[in-house]
C-alpha cells in the first residue's frame, strides 16, 4: 500500500493540517513536482487545485502530496502555497495511485504523470471567483473586499475571471482570502469548455453541374466529375480530408470546382475524440447458460474483488463485459475497459458504441493532443461513461468507476518497456481497482501464469464452451520435415493447399498466420554466410518487396535505416545473395502464384501503419471479396469473423524458439488465440499447425487445447528455476554512445549489488547490444524474496552519458 495519508489520518495524528504539499506545476515552459509549505488555515488534499507562487507569476498547481515530513531543502527555498483554487477536482485517490506508480517501478512521479496526464493541462483551464451569497453586505469588509464584491454584484453572471478581479481591485488576494472565509464567494476553475474549438473543413455538393470547365472532356474536367460523383455517392458532404485522400486530388483541385459553383467548402466545429463510424443500436443477448452464471456472479461484487474470466476462445466474454457494465452506467459509475492493441479496438468499440451509444469513448496513446485533452474534459465531467483504451488509458482519471475490466489479460503489450515508468497496466489496474474499492475482471483465454497462480486469491469464473455450443476447431499438426523429405519445397504443406483450394468453392475465408513481418527476417549470402547488418543497431536487416518488380530494399526494424538490397555480397561478392524466411510479403506472393484466384490481404505493421488503417482493412475482409486475410500477431487479437474457417499457420518455430524463458508461454498463447479465430460461425473451422518441431510440447499441447496441463508443466519448470511467477525479477538497462563507458557503469553497478542478497546475473551486453547507434548493457536481479530492493539510489553513480532505466517485473529480457 501507499506511504501516502490521508487528510483525516494526518489531522487524527498530528491534529494539524499538513505542513508540506507536493504540486504538480505544469505551465508553458515548466513541468515538474514542487514542494511548497501550506498554510495552517488550508486544508489541502491530494487532488485540489493550488495556486501558487512559481517565479514571477501566480500559477495552477495540482496537489499530489501532503506530509508533514519537512522536504530536504533549505526553509528560503521553500515558498507558500497561495490558496485553494477548487477544492477536490481530482479524486485524491488517483493521485495515490500515481504515487504507488512512481514508487513501485522506482521512477520520478513527474514520469508517472507524464504518461497519466496529457499536457498543459492547467494552462488551458481558467480561474474564476463567484459570488455565493448575493445579500452580503459590504459593511465590515476592508477595502479590497469591498471592491470585489461590489465588482461582482456589478456583473449579470455574478462572476469574473480571477484574472480580471486582480486587474480591477489593488490587493485583490487578500480581499478574496477574507471573502472565501466568511464563504460569501467561491472560486473554481473552469475547464475551458469553449476554447479553440476544433473546426474542419467540409465539403458539401451544391450541383452536380455548375459551369464546369467547358462541358467538354478535357482531362481536368473528367477529373472534376469524378470528385463529384464522389461526393454524391456519399451522400452529399464528406470532409475535406477524406475526400483529398479518396478521390487522390488536392485543395486547389477542389477549391476551382467552390469557384465554379459545384461544391461549397464549410468550416465545422467537431470534438476531437476519435472519429468512428455509426453504428447500428444492438440490444443485449440472451446469454448461455455459462454465461448468465458468470454475470449473476458478477453481479454481487460490489467491493474490490480480482475475478479472472476464464473463457475459451468465442466463448462470448465480450457479451459478458457488457452486461456487467449496463447496470453500472445506470447506477451511475463509469467502467474502464483495457484492451492490449488498438488493431484489436475498432470492432470492440463499435461492440460497445452499438450498445451504450455516445457513453462510449476511446482512449490510448496514438490519439494527438488536442484528441487526448477533449477525451480527457469529458471524463472529467463525472458522466457515467465507458472508457476504452490500451495501457495508458489505465491512468484515465474517470471519478465514481464501478469496474475494470482488462482483456486478454495475458497480452504483453500491458507491459511499457520504454520509457519509464516501465509500469504494468495490469498491476496498475489492481491498484486502481483496490483504491477505488471496484471489482477488476481479467480476461482471458490464456491467462498469464502471474494470473493462474495467483487465481487461488481470487475469483475463478470459467467460461468452458463456445457459445451455441459451436466446437472449437480440430488443428492438425503437419511435419514440414516431412514435406522436404516427400520433395513440397513450398512454404505451403499439402494439407493446407488443399484446404486452400477448397475455400473459394465453399464461399468461405482464412487467415494465414506468420511470426515476424516483413517479407523474410534477414538477408545473407549462401555463399560465405555474410549477412546484412544495420550499421546504426545490432540486428540484422529486414528484406522488404512491395511488389513483384519493385527494387527490394533492406530496412532495419528499431530504427528505420533503409538501404537497396544488393545484387552480389558486399563481402565475397557471390551472387547467391538471397533473402531467408517467409514473410507476410513473401507468403502474398506465393498465394499469387499458386492460387491465382485467391484474394488476398495483407495485414501487418507496415500495411496498418495509417490512421485507421486497422478498421479499413478488416471490414474490407469481410464484407469484400477478399479470401484470405495474411498477418502477423495482430491476427491473434480478438479478430471476431464468423466467415473464417480455415486457419494456416505458416510455421510456428520461430516462436518456440525465442531466447526468453517465456517463450512457451508465449507461443502456447499465440498459437492458441490465433487457432482460436477459426470456425466461429455456424462452420466449423480448421487449423493447419505447419513445424519442423511437431514433437515440442507446445505444439502438442495446443493441438490439444488444452490449458491446464500446459500450464501445470510450465509452473513446475518456473518454480524449479525460481523464475516469474515464482521469483521476482528487476532489470536494469544501461545504454550510451560510449560502449566503454556503458560497460564499466554496468560493472559498477553490479558491484554494488553484490552486497544485496538477490541473486544478480550479469552485467552482460543486451541481446541486442546495440540500438540506434547505443550501446546497450543489463543487470538482472533475481529477487530471493518479495521484497524489491530500492535501486533508484543507483542512478546517481551513472555517468551523464549512461542512461539507467529501472525495469521492476519485466516481460521483455532483450
Ligand atoms: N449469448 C450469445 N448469443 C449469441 N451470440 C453470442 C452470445 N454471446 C456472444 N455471442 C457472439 O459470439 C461471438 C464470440 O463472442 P466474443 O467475441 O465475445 O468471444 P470471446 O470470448 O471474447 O472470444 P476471444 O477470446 O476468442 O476473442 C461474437 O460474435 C458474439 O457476438
Ligand atoms: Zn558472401
Ligand atoms: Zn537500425
Amino acid at each position: 500500500m501507499s506511504e501516502l495519508q490521508s487528510v483525516a489520518e494526518l489531522k487524527a495524528e498530528y491534529g494539524v493540517s499538513p505542513a508540506w504539499v507536493d504540486v504538480l506545476v505544469d505551465c508553458p515552459g515548466s513541468q515538474g513536482v514542487y514542494t511548497y509549505q501550506s498554510r495552517p488555515d488550508l486544508l489541502v488534499q491530494p487532488g485540489d487545485i493550488l495556486s501558487v507562487p512559481f517565479g514571477a507569476q501566480q500559477v495552477g498547481g495540482i496537489a499530489v502530496r501532503v506530509g508533514n515530513q519537512p522536504p530536504d531543502l533549505l526553509p528560503e527555498q521553500i515558498r507558500s502555497i497561495d490558496s485553494i483554487v477548487s477544492a477536490g477536482f481530482f479524486p485524491a485517490s488517483y493521485w495515490s495511485l500515481l504515487d504507488q506508480v512512481a514508487r513501485y517501478y522506482q521512477t520520478s512521479l513527474m514520469q508517472v504523470v507524464r504518461v497519466a496526464l496529457p499536457p498543459g493541462l492547467l494552462a488551458r483551464s481558467q480561474r474564476r471567483i463567484r459570488l455565493i451569497k448575493p445579500d452580503a453586505s459590504e459593511a465590515s469588509l476592508n477595502s479590497a473586499a469591498q471592491q470585489i464584491l461590489k465588482l461582482l454584484k456589478s456583473s449579470k453572471t455574478k462572476d469574473y475571471s480571477w484574472q480580471f478581479v486582480q486587474r480591477q481591485v489593488k490587493g485583490a488576494n487578500r480581499g478574496l482570502q477574507d471573502l472565501l472565509k466568511l464563504n460569501w464567494v467561491e472560486s473554481y476553475l473552469e475547464p475551458p469548455a469553449t476554447i479553440r474549438p476544433q473546426l474542419r473543413q467540409a465539403v458539401i455538393l451544391v450541383s452536380t453541374q455548375g459551369e464546369l470547365s467547358d462541358g467538354s472532356a478535357t482531362q481536368s474536367s473528367v477529373r472534376q466529375r469524378e470528385i463529384l460523383e464522389v461526393l454524391k455517392r456519399n451522400g452529399g458532404e464528406m470532409w475535406l480530408t477524406d475526400l483529398l485522400q479518396h478521390c487522390r486530388t488536392t485543395s486547389p483541385t477542389v477549391k476551382r470546382l467552390q469557384e465554379q459553383g459545384c461544391v461549397l467548402l464549410q468550416g465545422r466545429e467537431v470534438l476531437r475524440s476519435e472519429h468512428a463510424p455509426d453504428v447500428e443500436q444492438d440490444a443485449a443477448k440472451v446469454l448461455t447458460h455459462h454465461q448468465a452464471e458468470v454475470l449473476k456472479k458478477i453481479h454481487t461484487v460490489t467491493a474490490f474483488e480480482k475475478i479472472l474470466l476464464h473463457g475459451v476462445t468465442g466463448s462470448g466474454k465480450t457479451e459478458v463485459y457488457l452486461q456487467a457494465i449496463a447496470p453500472m452506467l445506470q447506477r451511475g459509475q463509469s467502467a474502464l475497459v483495457l484492451v492490449p492493441e488498438i488493431g484489436l479496438t475498432p470492432q470492440l468499440t463499435d461492440r460497445f458504441r452499438a450498445r451504450f451509444g455516445d457513453r462510449v469513448c476511446v482512449y490510448h496513446s496514438a490519439l494527438s493532443d488536442g484528441e487526448r485533452f477533449d477525451t480527457w474534459r469529458q471524463m472529467l465531467t463525472g458522466s457515467p461513461q465507458v472508457v476504452i483504451g490500451t495501457r495508458s488509458a489505465v491512468f484515465a482519471p474517470l471519478p465514481n468507476l464501478g469496474l475494470i475490466v482488462l482483456d486478454e489479460e495475458h497480452d504483453s503489450s500491458f507491459k511499457q518497456d520504454q520509457p519509464a515508468p516501465c509500469y504494468h497496466a495490469r498491476s496498475v489496474a489492481q491498484w486502481r481497482a483496490e483504491l477505488e474499492n471496484c471489482p477488476l475482471i481479467l480476461g482471458s483465454a490464456t491467462p498469464s501464469l502471474e494470473t493462474w497462480l495467483d487465481s487461488q486469491s481470487s475469483t475463478y469464473l470459467s467460461l468452458p464452451k463456445r457459445i451455441l455450443d459451436r466446437p472449437l476447431p480440430k488443428i492438425d499438426i503437419v511435419d514440414m520435415r516431412k514435406e522436404l523429405h516427400d520433395r513440397n519445397p513450398s512454404i505451403f504443406s499439402r494439407s493446407l493447399q488443399a484446404q486452400l483450394k477448397k475455400l473459394k468453392e465453399n464461399n468461405q475465408k482464412g487467415l494465414l498466420f506468420i511470426h515476424r513481418r516483413g517479407h523474410s527476417t534477414f538477408v545473407s549470402c549462401r555463399s560465405c554466410g555474410y549477412v546484412m547488418e544495420c550499421p546504426n543497431c545490432d540486428v540484422s536487416l529486414s528484406y522488404h518487396h512491395v511488389h513483384e518488380t519493385a527494387q527490394p530494399i533492406l530496412r532495419c526494424h528499431y530504427c528505420n535505416y533503409t538501404q537497396l538490397q544488393p545484387q552480389r555480397c558486399p563481402s565475397c561478392s557471390s551472387s547467391y545473395f538471397k533473402n531467408f524466411g517467409s514473410g507476410t510479403q513473401r507468403v502474398v506472393q506465393e498465394i499469387a502464384k499458386l492460387f491465382p484466384e485467391l484474394k488476398t490481404i495483407r495485414f501487418d505493421s507496415d500495411t496498418t501503419r495509417a490512421k485507421g488503417a486497422h478498421r479499413a482493412l478488416l471490414s474490407q475482409f469481410a464484407h469484400g471479396d477478399a479470401d484470405l486475410l495474411v498477418g502477423t500477431q495482430m491476427l491473434t487479437k480478438g479478430i471476431d469473423l464468423p466467415q473464417v474457417t480455415l486457419v494456416g499457420i505458416i510455421s510456428a518455430d520461430g516462436l518456440l524458439n525465442l531466447a526468453d524463458f517465456r517463450a512457451s508461454e508465449r507461443a502456447f498463447q499465440t498459437l492458441v488465440q490465433v487457432a482460436g479465430r477459426a470456425g466461429r460461425g455456424t462452420e466449423p473451422g480448421r487449423v493447419i499447425l505447419q513445424t519442423y518441431a511437431p514433437e515440442h510440447p507446445v505444439i502438442q499441447a495446443v493441438q490439444r487445447q488444452q490449458y491446464e496441463p500446459f500450464v501445470a508443466t510450465e509452473l513446475e519448470q518456473r518454480a524449479a528455476l525460481n523464475y516469474p511467477p515464482y521469483g521476482r525479477l528487476v532489470l536494469l538497462r544501461l545504454s550510451g554512445l560510449n560502449e566503454q563507458t556503458v560497460r564499466s557503469t554496468a560493472e559498477l553497478l553490479a558491484d554494488q549489488l553484490l552486497h544485496s542478497e538477490d541473486e544478480v546475473l550479469g552485467p552482460a551486453p543486451a541481446t541486442i547490444a546495440k540500438i540506434n547507434q547505443r550501446y546497450r548493457w543489463q543487470i538482472l536481479l533475481k529477487l530471493t524474496s518479495d521484497r524489491i530492493p530500492n535501486v533508484m539510489e543507483l542512478r546517481s553513480q551513472c555517468p551523464s552519458t549512461v542512461s539507467l532505466t529501472i525495469d521492476v517485473d519485466p516481460m521483455n529480457l532483450m
